[in-house]
């Protein structure tokens, strides 16, 4: 087990009770509306308030347990934890801020690996400089380091990326993605950006009034009330995870399989057996109630329908896979005369399967 939180707290007007449990490595996204208790909860974890009830577990080791009075000083819980702002030293380098934690961590980072951190976050470069000379997205990778470098067992995001511009976001989402994917370490990422919690979490525990009301993988969640409206209004497709079977160089595509289902996607998506996230824009597929015969388009899916709703139809594609969402109006419902237990062929063509894509 990684990370076990079972907490209750009261401040204000809130009347927090969290129950989180992380036991794989990776991003879990921390979701909710503002004022949700996010924050708090990083907060709780990091030593930074004291629960009222409770027990919180790191790695096996006890943070804070109520009924043993136990509630350990922050600096030695180990935990890594990157605001909003970067919260650099003003008067001290670069170099300075990024060994600040490495010097007074309990388990230092050996200094080969401190180099890995700083060449995977591009700060070779920058070492010298003092904070008021960089850029913001710039500061939130010195923050990154600082926190690697203090060598934690969770790393604590809290909307890391929210005071950046657009395209300063853009720029350090690939640094995130490659903590993630080439760190063992996992984090805890408060975000209200549910982008970014498609292309970077693996994991997703929901908040709202102060409770944890449900945590899984991104991909079991997608469909749950609270994310599903969203998905919609950012339109954001169906996500699957799967691993790269094979790419073909004559045809520029990559055969992937998600849990019994093959897609062909346009690109090179790494090596057999790579892991990644496949964003299928299942709301623009093409529905008949025939098999389309000889088509151009590379992905299809047959299936029967389970069920009807205002604005999307279930389908059951095989026994052993769970069943499938596909947005379509009740209009359309009607147009095609659907009903339920009728097999209906679903085809999306591969270059629609590229176009939202990330390694998870
Ligand atoms: N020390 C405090 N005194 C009074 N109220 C507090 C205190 N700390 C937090 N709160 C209240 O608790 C609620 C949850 O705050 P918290 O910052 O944890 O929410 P959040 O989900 O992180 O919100 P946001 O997404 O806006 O950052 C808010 O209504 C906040 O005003």
């Amino acid at each position: 087990m990684t990370l076990h939180v079972d907490i209750q707290y009261a401040v204000g007007h809130l009347s927090l009770s969290a129950q989180i449990q992380i036991e794989q490595p990776g991003i879990t996204a921390l979701f909710g509306p503002s004022g949700s208790g996010k924050t708090t909860v990083m907060n709780a974890i990091a030593g930074l308030i004291r629960p009222s009830k409770g027990d919180i577990q790191l790695q096996g080791r006890d943070l804070f347990n109520h009924r043993r009075h136990l509630h350990l000083p922050a600096h030695q819980r180990r935990i890594g934890y990157v605001f909003q702002e970067a919260r650099l030293f003003p008067h001290l380098s670069v170099k300075k801020n990024l060994y600040y934690g490495h010097h007074r961590s309990l388990a230092p980072l050996a200094q080969a690996q401190c180099q890995q951190v700083i060449a995977l976050l591009g700060l070779e470069h920058l070492m010298e400089r003092p904070p008021r000379h960089l850029s913001g997205g710039e500061k939130q990778r010195v923050a990154l380091g600082r926190a690697l470098l203090s060598n934690p067992d969770i790393l604590l995001l809290d909307e890391p990326l929210s005071a950046l511009d657009p395209s300063r976001k853009h720029d350090i989402l690939p640094y995130l993605e490659r903590i993630r994917d080439e760190h063992q370490i996992p984090m805890l990422y408060v975000s209200h950006a549910l982008e970014e919690v498609t292309r970077l979490a693996n994991h997703i525990v929901l908040m709202a009034d102060g409770q944890t009301h449900a945590q899984g993988t991104v991909e079991a969640l997608q469909d749950h009330p609270t994310l599903a409206p969203l998905k919609h209004q950012l339109d954001i497709g169906t996500l699957f995870s799967g691993t790269v079977q094979h790419y073909d160089p004559v045809t520029d595509l990559t055969c992937v399989e998600t849990k019994g289902l093959q897609w062909h996607i346009n690109g090179n998506y790494g090596p057999t057996g790579q892991a990644v996230r496949l964003e299928v824009p299942l709301q623009y597929a093409t529905l008949s109630t025939e098999p389309l015969g000889n088509t151009s388009t590379l992905n299809h899916l047959s299936g029967h329908i389970r069920q009807l709703d205002s604005c999307s139809i279930t389908l059951q594609i095989s026994e052993n896979l769970p069943p499938i969402n596909v947005p379509l109006p009740h209009y359309q419902q009607t147009l095609m005369a659907l009903t339920k237990n009728q097999r209906i062929f679903v085809s999306i063509p591969a270059i629609k399967v590229l176009s939202r894509m990330s390694r998870i």
